[in-house]
């Protein structure tokens, strides 16, 4: 059955979905020390000037790290990191979350803290690894880093769920290489739907917004769940 889209007191513990929960804290720092440098590999691998001989270094270099890191995977698929954020709220994502995983390199990756004026807000800067039209973000990372934005604001209300429908209107061209702040809020809630808005703005300008309907997961001892 459908459920009001209220907020819960607390947000539901992955585990009781039968999810593993690792805390941001208890991550190795060799590991997001280890992230952080490939982030930054990526990007000098996409702008490299250097010749065929210091390709081929860095290649075997990069192949012999790849070996070094093989093997059984540390944390499974579906595995959640539990982040302490400002203020003590407790926030879950997926580890490797595409946007915001702590252990993805291909993430920016994205802090969303509790704003002043309420809902989210978080700074980031796109290297040229995010580019689309030239100098330019990406549209569909635009996208990605709204959805993000708009399910982040929904969880941090107690009403995590999956996006159901997402708009988003392109205002401007977003800039690679320079300071972004992204904001997000809940903006009404319908049975199980959670409406929320959300910025990209550059130089107080925004230039992407989004809307999305966020449709709230049932919760262990709900009826239906
Ligand atoms: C375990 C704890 C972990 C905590 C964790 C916290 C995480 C916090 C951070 C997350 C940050 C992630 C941010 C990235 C978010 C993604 O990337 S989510 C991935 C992309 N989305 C998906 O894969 C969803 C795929 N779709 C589905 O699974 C199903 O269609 C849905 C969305 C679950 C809905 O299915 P359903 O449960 O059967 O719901 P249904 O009864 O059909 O509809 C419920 C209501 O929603 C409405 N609705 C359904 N579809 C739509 C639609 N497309 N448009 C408008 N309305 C719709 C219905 O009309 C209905 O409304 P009412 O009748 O109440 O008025």
């Amino acid at each position: 059955m459908t459920v009001d889209a209220k907020p819960v007191a607390e947000l539901p513990d992955p585990r009781d979905y039968g999810l593993a929960v690792v805390g941001e804290e208890e991550l190795p720092a060799e590991l997001t020390s280890l992230v952080a440098e490939v982030r930054s590999l990526v990007d000098a691998v996409a702008h490299t000037r250097a010749g065929d001989e210091e390709l081929s270094a860095a290649r075997a270099s990069v192949a012999e790290a790849a070996a070094r890191l093989r093997g059984g995977p540390r944390h499974e698929i579906g595995t959640m990191v539990r982040h302490i954020r400002d203020g003590g709220r407790v926030e879950y994502g997926t580890l490797t979350n595409l946007v915001a995983g702590p252990t993805n390199a291909a993430a920016p990756p994205l802090r969303l803290d509790t704003a002043p004026e309420g809902g989210l807000r978080a700074q980031v800067r796109l290297n040229g690894t995010y580019q689309g039209p030239p100098g330019l973000v990406h549209g569909g990372w635009l996208a990605a880093l709204l959805d993000q934005a708009l399910g982040a604001a929904a969880g941090a209300e107690g009403m995590p769920g999956l996006t159901a429908h997402l708009d988003v209107d392109y205002r401007r061209p977003t800039p690679l290489n320079t300071p972004l702040e992204i904001t997000s809020r809940v903006t009404g809630t319908e049975r199980r739907k959670v409406f929320v808005a959300a910025e990209i703005r550059h130089g107080g300008e925004v230039t992407a917004e989004g809307t999305a309907v966020m449709v709230r997961i049932d919760l262990p001892g709900e009826e239906g769940a």
